[in-house]
């Protein structure tokens, strides 16, 4: 599609996601406006100035709270297209502080539409959904056993088990308040084009990550503490539940997508973005460890109970019916021959250069968690989106952030 000189407004733009959204149309010549908060103190946003696209923007002051700043912005922007990405996106934050998130990825969503609505202007519109949606993802039959067995009840019940990997028709199970936010504006977007005719498209992402990602999500929470390890500035990396699978993305190839769905896109339709991969986190600390130069012979729990050599041996065998690039652990834990506890305390890793301790902190589990989430993205496929990073290009590009001292935390 031909974005020269198009309107587009983003919410988020000062966001991880939006910076990088922006940096792609500046580059294709669109007007860029964003809707950014007021900063107290003057500065400009850290992710727009790395981006070097501060000066070349149409900032416009606003908050999702506040119909009267969207509408503003309407009439600033005067958008052909706008991409809603601005949100609480950090789900532990929405356990602690529930009613924060649902006003501003909720009513902040409901806001924004119906300034749209009463205002009558008629952009297409990109929701940011996310996988968080599914939520509670039925894997295997033990798994199904242990959930039953936690939560009590599963809503609604699996039709067949695994559901991965997840379709767009995959029934919604949101496991955090953050979820259930999303699972809000989703159906609120497709509300209002059933009911007003806007042209909403909802994306539901599944994680994506990259340089400048948030220090607080994990890809972050490894990568810079490898780094600080690399740099002897720590001696051991922390971290929470490890046999948790996610389906990471590089960011580019997201918001290549988001621009994918503003130009294909079916209103009132929703579509996954995804790598159709599924990796552990301990996966990624491997990885990670091993691209920084710790080449790992062995793992093995404080207890030496759980002792694994040559974990992150390449596996590409099909497993839910789809093959994909996955470590001996990750095949372990997928099969249910490998499953990590709090009682575990930590893994000890056998290096080349000495052992590297990985200690479980017990903080840092989430009440309710998303066990796996795993794409199937046929759907966006076929109206032109692509996948081009694979995992190791995120897991560089992360360390590679990380190097520069002033990025790590
Ligand atoms: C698509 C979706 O993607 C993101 O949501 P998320 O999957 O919750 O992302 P995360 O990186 O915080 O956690 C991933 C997994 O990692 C586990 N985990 C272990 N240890 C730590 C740890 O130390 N920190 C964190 N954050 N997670 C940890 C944690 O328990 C979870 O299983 C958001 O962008 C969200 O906005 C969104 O929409």
């Amino acid at each position: 599609m031909n974005w020269n000189n198009k309107n587009v407004l983003i919410t988020g733009i000062s966001g991880f996601v939006g910076s990088y959204l922006a940096e792609e149309l500046l580059k294709n010549d669109s007007n860029v406006f964003g809707l950014i908060k007021r900063r107290a103190d003057g500065t400009k946003a850290k992710n727009l100035v790395d981006h070097g696209i501060d000066n070349d923007l149409k900032l416009l002051e606003g908050d999702l709270t506040d119909i009267t700043s969207l509408a503003n912005a309407l009439d600033e922007s005067q958008p052909d297209y706008i991409f809603h990405l601005a949100a609480q996106s950090f789900v532990p934050r929405s356990f602690k502080n529930p009613m924060e998130t649902q006003m501003i990825n909720s009513i902040g969503t409901a806001n924004l539409l119906d300034a749209i609505r009463i205002k009558n202007y008629d952009p297409k519109i990109v929701f940011a959904g996310s996988s968080e949606e599914y939520g509670l993802v039925i894997s295997s039959p033990t798994q199904y056993q242990q959930a039953q067995t936690q939560y009590g009840t599963i809503f609604p019940e699996p039709e067949k088990i695994p559901e991965v990997p997840i379709k767009e028709t995959n029934p919604l199970r949101p496991m955090s308040p953050y979820a259930v936010s999303k699972v809000y504006g989703d159906y609120l977007m497709r509300n209002y084009y059933h009911s007003y005719g806007l042209n909403t498209v909802v994306s539901r992402a599944f994680n994506h990550e990259g340089a400048g990602r948030g220090s607080m999500f994990v890809t972050s929470v490894i990568t810079n503490q490898v780094m600080k390890l690399k740099f002897e500035e720590t001696d051991k990396i922390t971290i929470g539940n490890v046999n948790a699978f996610r389906d990471w993305s590089h960011v580019k190839d997201i918001i290549k997508g988001y621009m994918v769905l503003a130009e294909n896109g079916k209103s009132g339709e929703v579509y996954n973005q995804g790598s159709m991969r599924t990796n552990s986190i301990l996966s990624y600390i491997l990885l990670s460890l091993e691209h920084a130069g710790w080449n790992i012979n062995k793992i093995e729990t404080f207890n030496g109970e759980k002792s694994i050599t040559d974990p992150t041996e390449n596996d590409n065998d099909k497993i839910y019916g789809i093959k994909f690039d996955k470590t001996k652990v990750d095949k372990m834990m997928l099969e249910g021959n490998l499953e990590y506890s709090i009682e575990d305390k930590g893994i000890l890793l056998d290096t080349e250069k000495g052992t590297v301790s990985v200690e479980f902190n017990p903080d840092r589990f989430r009440p309710a968690e998303v066990p796996i989430l795993l794409s199937n993205t046929e759907k966006i496929q076929k109206i032109g989106a692509k996948t081009d990073y694979k995992l190791d290009d995120i897991i560089k590009d992360q360390l590679n952030y990380y190097i520069k001292e002033g990025n790590r935390v």
